[in-house]
């Protein structure tokens, strides 16, 4: 049997948990798109006040403490299951919207070969944008 911890996660896995998770308790019924929605945006809002007041954090957040990064994924985990129930209530198949959607970003911004900052290392971005070769108005232009 697998045990708990070493289950590979799955976006169905978190659906099964949550639909089990709400009928023991009876909430299927409190469950509705919009509810559940509203919920979703408490928790962003929860989120948001872990980075307010913060100022800019550093890549992998090298600075915070221990249980700073736990309420993190904390309140993370709660938008991702808020996500999660509200696709499955409204009947959306998550994973697969989101591969479609990976599909449709793709074709809307083409890579440019002669600009990949994904092969940069982070000195290097940097170094790029001090000398003004910066390409995040590109990314900043997007809607
Ligand atoms: N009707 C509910 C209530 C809770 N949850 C689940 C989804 C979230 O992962 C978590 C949210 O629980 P809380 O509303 O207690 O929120 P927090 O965990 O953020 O607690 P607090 O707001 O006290 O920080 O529980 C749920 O699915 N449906």
């Amino acid at each position: 049997m697998v045990e708990e911890g070493e289950q590979s996660v799955t976006l169905d896995l978190l659906r099964e948990k949550m639909v089990d998770f709400a009928n023991e308790r009876g909430w299927g019924q409190f469950h509705s798109p919009r509810n559940l929605l509203l919920a979703m945006v408490v928790e962003v809002g929860e989120l948001s006040e872990i980075f307010q007041w913060k100022g800019e954090v550093a890549r992998g957040l090298p600075d915070w403490k221990d249980e700073e990064r736990i309420h993190l994924g904390e309140e993370l985990s709660d938008v991702l299951l808020y996500l999660v129930q509200l696709s499955d209530t409204c009947g959306i198949d998550l994973g697969k919207a989101a591969l479609r959607k990976i599909q449709l970003n793709a074709q809307k911004y083409p890579p440019n070969p002669c600009n990949n900052l994904s092969e940069k290392t982070e000195e290097e971005a940097a170094a790029a944008r001090a000398d003004g070769d910066d390409d995040s108005a590109v990314v900043a232009g997007s809607g």
